[in-house]
């Protein structure tokens, strides 16, 4: 399978055949893509696979199969590229008894950079944390530590850039700050793949998103078809309130919803009765509920998607993949 990425310009990290077990456990197979500059959303529930494309990017491990190049490079034996890549890694990456610019010059200091305590202050005011940067990062809080993280991946001024969840942990004022940060990373030419598992928050950030489940890249495309695909397909969705079954069986009657069933978890005086419908068309369902509510003299408390989870989106995205001869 193979899947292109980021905007124009030359590829700056090619992902060929790759595939990765650890034991028993496979967490990637056949992997192929290409990134150019511009922000590419690497997408997966759990498990998926993301960390592993990652950790391989910035030639921590190896591939079992396949071949990875950063900048013409292999990141796992060729030290003189680290110099242009910088990483966010998922865990803990800083050091609590130094202050937020020695940990951020140590790194620059071992990439080669000319003046390590300016380039650490530069990064530092870039990710928002001057006024911080004389306290030790022992005392941050996890969104300041991963500020000091970005801070670190950014001081040498690297062309490729790997970041790995960079928003977990971030309250929400931060979050936007680093969603524009991203951006702004990708808008000066450098290639940046970042991975989430969020697709709010990728659609924010990437031009293009590569899809992983179950250690395969499923689909790529601009955020907008992947929402669309995401979207557009059955769901399963719970209805609580007064004549709520009445109201499901004009539904199906309508065609709007393929089956329904009483909820036996319902909690009738909180929430009146509930059902539980499957549909095949959640946006047209979604317009006509209230309309058919009112005909039927029904009132709703609750209507929500059931296991409208990653995992369930993710399940529905393989097999559409699958649809499609991928
Ligand atoms: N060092 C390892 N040893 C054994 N199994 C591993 C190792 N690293 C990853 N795996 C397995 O490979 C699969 C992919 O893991 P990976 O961490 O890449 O997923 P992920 O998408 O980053 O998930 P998360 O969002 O939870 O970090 C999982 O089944 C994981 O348990």
């Amino acid at each position: 399978m193979s899947a292109g990425a980021g905007g124009s310009g030359a590829v700056a990290v090619e992902v060929s055949g790759v595939s990765k077990w650890f034991g028993d456990t496979v967490a990637l197979s056949d992997v192929s893509f290409a990134l150019r500059p511009g922000v590419t959303g690497l997408l997966g529930h759990n498990g998926a696979g993301k960390s592993t494309v990652l950790s391989l990017l910035a030639g921590w491990a190896r591939p079992s199969q396949g071949r990875v190049r950063v900048l013409g490079a292999d990141p796992h034996g060729d030290l003189a590229v680290h110099r242009r890549l910088g990483v966010v890694p998922d865990g803990e990456g800083t050091w609590g008894y130094l202050t937020a610019r020695q940990n951020v010059a140590l790194l620059a200091r071992q990439r080669g950079v000319r003046d390590p305590r300016a380039a650490a202050g530069a990064a530092l005011e870039r990710v928002g944390l001057s006024h911080a940067a004389d306290r030790r990062v022992g005392g941050f809080s996890k969104g300041m530590r991963q500020r000091v993280k970005l801070a670190q991946a950014l001081a040498h001024e690297p062309e490729v850039l790997l970041l790995d969840e960079p928003l977990n942990g971030l309250d929400p004022v931060q979050r936007r700050a680093d969603v524009d940060l991203v951006r702004s990373l990708g808008a000066e030419g450098r290639t940046v793949l970042v991975s989430s598992h969020v697709l709010g928050e990728v659609e924010r950030m990437a031009d293009e998103v590569l899809v992983v489940v179950n250690g395969r890249l499923v689909a790529e495309g601009e955020p907008a078809g992947i929402r669309d695909l995401m979207t557009d397909r059955p769901r399963t969705v719970r209805l609580a309130g007064r004549e709520v079954a009445a109201l499901a069986g004009s539904l199906l009657a309508e065609g709007l919803v393929t089956s329904v069933r009483h909820d036996a978890a319902a909690r009738p005086e909180a929430e009146g009765e509930a059902v539980v419908v499957e549909t095949p068309a959640a946006l047209a369902l979604a317009a006509r509920l209230p309309v058919v509510a009112a005909e039927r003299g029904a009132t709703l408390r609750r209507v929500e998607p059931v296991g409208d989870d990653l995992e369930s989106v993710f399940a529905h995205l393989t097999a559409a993949a699958r649809g499609v001869g991928r």
